[in-house]
């Protein structure tokens, strides 16, 4: 099954769009707590979750036991809920050859967020996968958006749409992994008209502050999901993930309803 529809049959099972972000941030009880805080966070969650995402970034950080415990969370997913790593790679080709086999082969993940500032054979490596899925930064939620991505061009196309012109060469070129795109929802309102019919990995709700009204203008029927991390991990409040991930779930539906 291609990765997209496996996506859109969480999505129309689960009525979610919730993706679950998981950046561990290792607190007073040190790295060893990491695992059982995980593990909290999957089996409160996963009812709710069309998709997780863990960023290798947060677990690189915590050193050889990180990668042990991001291997360990990877073997403990519910085998429903798509995984996307998150680790934004980027390189020449041969090199990405090897993050391609890393991630699909060994990790075992259903997709991977590249950036494709390297170029057509910089994510080439990643294309001829069948069920699995990428996602090209387009937009990101970060105000470093405005440097490049958001920069208008000779022809009036913003440089994006270079990203997304590159997406759909990948899909004429290959079309055995799906190509998505990350949309910060920062700056959603402006970019998403431009956006194709494509799976888009959307950031920047809860903690980041992005608003649902522009995706709810948008109306939108690809298989999105919409990442809270910070919001339903380190929300500070006295609510459980469960009760967090609910809330955020139904939020998100309301609006793609
Ligand atoms: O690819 C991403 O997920 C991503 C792209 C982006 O534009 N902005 C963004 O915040 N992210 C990731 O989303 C997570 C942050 O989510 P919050 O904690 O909910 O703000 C981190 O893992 C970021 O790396």
């Amino acid at each position: 099954m291609r990765y997209t529809e496996r996506l859109q049959q969480r999505i129309e099972r689960t009525g979610s769009r919730l993706c679950v972000g998981m950046d561990p941030r290792p607190g007073g009880d040190g790295v060893e707590a990491v695992p059982d805080f995980l593990k909290r966070l999957v089996d409160e969650t996963w009812e709710y979750a069309a998709a997780f995402k863990p960023n290798i970034a947060y677990f690189e950080a915590m050193g050889l036991r990180g990668i042990e415990i991001l291997g360990e969370l990877m073997g403990a997913m519910p085998k429903e809920v798509p995984v996307i790593l998150d680790a934004k790679r980027s390189d020449i080709g041969e090199t990405q050859k090897y993050y391609a086999q890393g991630y699909f082969e060994h990790w075992k993940v259903d997709a991977v967020t590249l950036n494709p500032f390297l170029g057509y054979d910089s994510i080439e490596p990643f294309l001829s996968w069948e069920g699995k899925g990428v996602y090209l930064l387009a937009v990101t939620s970060n105000p470093g958006s405005a440097d490049f991505q958001q920069q208008i061009l000779a022809d009036g196309r913003s440089v994006f749409e270079l990203v997304t012109a590159l997406g759909a060469r990948s899909v004429a070129e290959s079309n055995a992994t799906d190509v998505g795109y990350v949309v910060g929802l920062t700056h959603a309102a402006e970019v998403l008209a431009k956006m194709p019919d494509a799976p888009l990995l959307v950031p920047g709700l809860g903690a980041q502050g992005g608003d649902l009204a522009a995706l709810a203008a948008a109306k939108r029927t690809a298989p999105d999901v919409i990442n809270v991390s910070r919001g339903i991990a380190y929300a500070g409040d006295e609510r459980s993930f469960a009760q967090r991930a609910a809330e955020w779930a139904e939020k998100i539906a309301a609006a793609y309803a």
